[in-house]
C-alpha cells in the first residue's frame, strides 16, 4: 500500500498556484507532517490525497488504499448522544455486533484518554475532549490512509503528547497517517515533514501581478 505524489501542483480558479512540482511517497509506518503557514494549501493537499479534487497538474496514485479517513479540525457531533455512541455507530455500520462494537469503542476511548467521559453527552465535552473523540471515531473505521487536520490545536502539552503517540501507534499498525499541523511538538513526533513553503510557486502565474 502506498500513495505516490508526482509533480503535483494545484491552484483554484483565478488564484496563483498554492504549490507546484511536489513529489513525495507516503507509505505505512510513516507519520507525515504537512506544515506551512495558514493558507499555504495543507487542507487542499489533503483533499488531493483523498481524491476529493483533481489536481491542476501532476498526479496522486493510490495503491491498495481502500478506506480513507478524515478527522476535521472542528469537532462535529450529536449534542445529546454520548461520547461512546459516537464511536459505536461507525462500528455497527461495518457490521460489528453491538457487544463487540461497544467493547472496541471503550478501548479506543481509553487510548485517547477519554474513558472518564465515555458516557457523557457530546454537548458536555470540552473542546479538547471533543477533538480526541473525533480521532477515536476516525480510527474506529480502520482507515488505510488517515488525514488529520490540526489534532493538537486545542490540547494542553501532556494531552497533545498522548495524541501524538497514538498517531505513531496507528502508523506502526500499518496506517498511512498524514497530519496538517502548526504544532512543533506534533511535527517532531512525525517521521517525515512536507513543508509546503518549500513547494510554493515562486514564478508568476495567471491572476497574479508579475
Ligand atoms: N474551494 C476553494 N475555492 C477557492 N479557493 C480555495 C478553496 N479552498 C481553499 N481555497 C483557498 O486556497 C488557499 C489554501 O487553503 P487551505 O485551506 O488548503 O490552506 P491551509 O494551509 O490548510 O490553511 P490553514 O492552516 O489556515 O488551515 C486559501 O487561500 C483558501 O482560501
Amino acid at each position: 500500500m502506498r500513495v505516490v505524489v508526482q509533480d503535483l501542483g494545484h491552484r483554484f480558479p483565478g488564484q496563483p498556484f498554492l504549490f507546484r512540482h511536489l513529489d513525495v511517497v507516503l507509505e505505512p509506518d510513516g507519520v507525515y507532517a504537512l506544515t506551512g503557514p495558514s493558507g499555504s494549501g495543507k487542507s487542499t493537499l489533503m483533499s488531493l490525497l483523498a481524491g476529493w479534487h483533481e489536481p491542476t497538474e501532476g498526479q496522486v496514485r493510490r495503491t491498495g488504499v481502500e478506506r480513507t479517513g478524515w478527522v476535521f479540525q472542528n469537532p462535529h457531533g450529536v449534542a445529546r448522544r454520548t461520547a461512546v455512541d459516537h464511536v459505536v455507530l461507525p462500528l455497527l455500520t461495518q457490521g460489528m455486533t453491538r457487544a463487540d462494537a461497544t467493547a472496541r469503542a471503550h478501548r479506543l476511548l481509553a487510548d485517547f484518554e477519554l474513558a472518564a467521559v465515555a458516557r457523557r453527552d457530546f454537548a458536555a465535552l470540552s473542546g479538547g475532549e471533543a477533538q480526541r473523540l473525533m480521532l477515536a471515531r476516525g480510527v474506529a473505521a480502520r482507515p488505510d490512509l488517515l488525514l488529520v487536520d490540526e489534532p493538537t490545536a486545542q490540547l494542553d502539552p501532556a494531552t497533545a503528547a498522548a495524541v501524538n503517540a497514538t498517531l505513531r501507534t496507528l502508523a506502526d499498525r500499518g496506517t498511512i497517517v498524514v497530519v496538517a499541523t502548526h504544532d512543533p511538538a506534533t511535527r517532531a513526533a512525525c517521521t517525515t515533514t512536507v513543508d509546503l513553503t518549500a513547494w510554493a510557486d515562486h514564478g508568476t502565474a495567471d491572476g497574479r501581478a508579475s
